[in-house]
């Protein structure tokens, strides 16, 4: 059974047959030997930090560095990452590459958010006009060999822009395992080719467990959340492969 303590106002609770229950955690991680947070042991730490809360799993993370980002995409369930950072840490750094191809729902969702969390928003965007890169390339879907130096333009690029200014050590995100193949790869902690480290707290939650946190916290949902770039649920867009 997995103790999906979140922690909001200091309540927990875990799901047990699809019921939602009060619990407490006991599983606090207190150990933190790390002095080189470039070398850590990923297979010890991933395993004593997968029975772990995602409240646990941060407050273990942000002793490491002071040099933290989070990114968001004001996806469908960008809320739950944002709404534990605004306790846990309410001034990081929140990254978010706007590619100019979001529907009206996500500006107005990330609107939302920004202002209920005051986040702490750097926003990177594309070097060229959209009106510019649709009159050369169109908009190309992935079966297209223009998709790749689509993708390169309106998300790829900013994200190395926005790596390359804040140097992070550490990288809060959302990935997820069963969403592709190459997540499944992945877990709570891995590493970025440039050696940040990659936390996602949330890495062993289903939709069905986020859908209830979201309904529980009283959180918005972005049911209609598409990024063309990406293009299919399963896909990579790349940010997570460089
Ligand atoms: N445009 C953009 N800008 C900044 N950060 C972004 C962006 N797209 C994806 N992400 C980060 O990747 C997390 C998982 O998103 P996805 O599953 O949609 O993956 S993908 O990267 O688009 O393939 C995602 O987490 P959530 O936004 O909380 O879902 C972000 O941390």
């Amino acid at each position: 059974m997995k103790n999906n303590n979140y922690g909001e106002d200091k309540l927990s609770f875990k799901i047990e047959n699809g019921t939602l229950i009060n619990s407490s955690s006991k599983n606090t991680v207190t150990e933190n030997p790390i002095d080189d947070i470039k070398n850590i042991d990923l297979s010890y730490w991933n395993k004593k930090l997968k029975d772990s809360t995602p409240d646990e799993i941060i407050d273990w993370a942000l002793k490491l560095s002071e040099k933290r980002i989070v990114t968001t995409s004001f996806g469908k369930y960008s809320a739950v990452l944002l709404s534990t950072f605004n306790r846990k840490d309410s001034n990081i750094n929140v990254v978010w590459c706007d590619t100019g191809y979001n529907l009206p729902e996500t500006y107005e969702h990330a609107s939302m958010l920004i202002s209920r969390f005051k986040l702490n928003l750097n926003v990177y965007v594309p070097k060229e006009s959209r009106a510019f890169t649709e009159f050369r390339l169109g908009l190309p879907d992935i079966k297209d060999p223009k998709h790749k130096e689509f993708s390169e333009i309106v998300k790829l690029e900013p994200f190395r822009r926005a790596l390359k200014k804040h140097q992070p050590d550490l990288w809060f995100t959302n990935i997820r395992v069963r969403k592709t193949e190459y997540r499944n790869s992945k877990d709570i902690l891995s590493y970025s080719k440039e050696g940040i480290l990659k936390v996602s707290p949330f890495y062993y939650w289903t939709d069905g467990e986020l859908d209830a946190l979201l309904c529980k916290n009283g959180l918005p949902k972005n049911h209609t959340y598409f990024d063309p770039i990406k293009a299919l649920e399963n896909r990579e867009c790349g940010i997570h492969l460089q």
